[in-house]
């Protein structure tokens, strides 16, 4: 495509040029900038196509194999239509598409291979492996309607790929170790998410996933957490006090000494205060309650299931926290528990149940981790439909004063 125009911008930095060019077909104009260099000398093009939209931006941070995949699946589901990576493209990109989301991992923008790392004997977790002047460009321009290329971090073999491009959606999420950590990008999400797994369920999860399905040893495992855990301390965990919401997953009280880690304790911390994000309750808003809901309506066998909810403080915010220890026997027996449930911002009576059965086979279908995930994709959905109508009537708000 010819180029048209040269501008140098004072709104990007200096490292950068603009250029446009009518486009042919429509009285659109299609412009590219490109970066001299990032950080790792690797080059990228950001494609202005649509400056008109508005993406919301929601990001949603945890460790490797806290269950990030299995929460996106659920959350797109809440939107509708199926999530699938990039069409004809490369086929270990980790970008998952549907119609209103796309979901780009965070771990794309590491700025070294995995022989990189080695070599300078740094995590995946340092900053110092990551990118993050790259990050914030792009995600901010996607929010502002602006395609980019965006760089393939090949999780096979290790190296950094050629990169795809990505349109902005209606909602962009971005997911992985640090959508929390540097303050520019932090500035953009519209929503925060941290999914705070305790050390023993991620050790139990990670066996789970690692030996049955990818043929690692226990001890390579247990050495794989003890050499990432300063790292992680460092710079993965501190992220949760800028969470809107925080799903917590702890070994279950019921049991005395359980070391098993299946039956989980769960909790929902969600922040007061937040634009658009009402939290949900149980019974009656501020109070405190402990409910065992285990009787004529609701099937548990040993041991039981135990929810409570109450006003708390976390890192100095105001926080609602609810929480469910224990697991569901029969899950189309949760509509009792939703029908206790209030500021859940389901369409519809029992959407909660319906989304549960959906993704029965889903790992945490039958306790807390799925059902509030499934919670906080219809809060998410909520917040979007509020900024859309928002932003639909503010230009007219705007011409009446
Ligand atoms: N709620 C859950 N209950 C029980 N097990 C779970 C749950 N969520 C995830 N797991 C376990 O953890 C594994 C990793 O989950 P998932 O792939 O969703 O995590 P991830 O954070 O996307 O991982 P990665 O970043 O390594 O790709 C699953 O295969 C499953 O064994
Ligand atoms: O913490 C991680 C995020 O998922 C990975 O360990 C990191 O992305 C490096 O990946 P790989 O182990 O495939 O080189």
């Amino acid at each position: 495509m010819a180029v048209s125009t040269i501008y140098s911008t004072q709104a990007l930095n200096s490292t950068h040029f603009l250029t446009s060019s009518p486009s042919s077909s429509t009285s659109k104009q299609v412009f590219f900038y490109r970066r001299h260099q990032s950080q790792t000398n690797r080059r990228f093009n950001t494609i202005i196509t649509c400056a008109a939209q508005q993406t919301v931006v929601i990001g949603l941070a945890a460790d490797s194999g806290c269950g990030k995949s299995t929460f996106m699946r659920r959350l797109t589901s809440v939107f509708g239509g199926a999530a699938e990576p990039p069409k004809g493209g490369n086929p270990d990109s980790n970008t998952l598409i549907s119609d209103m989301t796309t979901v780009i991992c965070l771990d794309d923008y590491h700025s070294l291979d995995r022989t990189g790392r080695k070599e300078k004997g740094v995590t995946a977790l340092d900053p110092r492996a990551n990118d993050f002047d790259l990050m914030y460009e792009q995600v901010k321009a996607l929010k502002s309607g602006i395609a980019v290329e965006k760089p393939i971090y090949n999780h096979v073999t290790g190296l950094l790929d050629a990169p795809e491009l990505i349109q902005p959606p209606k909602i962009l999420v971005i997911e992985g170790l640090h959508p929390m950590f540097d303050e520019r990008v932090r500035e953009l999400l519209d929503f925060s998410i941290y999914l705070d797994i305790s050390n023993e369920v991620k050790f139990a999860w990670k066996i789970q996933r690692d030996m049955a399905e990818r043929g690692h040893s226990l001890e390579s495992i247990k050495a794989s957490i003890e050499a990432r855990k300063p790292d992680f301390d460092a710079f993965i965990d501190p992220q949760k006090q800028y969470a809107d919401a925080v799903i917590e997953v702890l070994p279950t009280q019921l049991i005395p000494d359980d070391n098993e880690g299946k039956v989980l304790r769960v909790r929902l911390i969600m922040k007061e205060g937040v634009k658009y994000f009402s939290p949900v309750y149980l019974f009656d808003e501020g109070s405190t309650i402990s409910w065992i809901p285990c009787g004529r309506k609701l099937t548990c066998s040993y041991p039981g299931i135990k929810f409570n909810y109450e006003p708390d403080t976390y890192f100095d915010h105001e926080v609602s926290v609810l929480e469910m220890d224990g697991q569901f026997d029969r899950l189309d027996e949760l509509i009792y528990v939703e029908s206790h449930l209030s500021n859940l911002s389901s369409k519809f009576y029992g959407e909660v149940t319906q989304q549960m059965l959906k993704h029965a086979d889903f790992p945490g279908s039958n306790n807390g981790t799925g059902l509030f995930q499934t919670i906080v994709g219809l809060k998410i959905r909520d917040l979007y439909e509020q900024l859309i109508a928002n932003k639909a009537t503010a230009p007219a708000e705007a011409a009446k004063a």
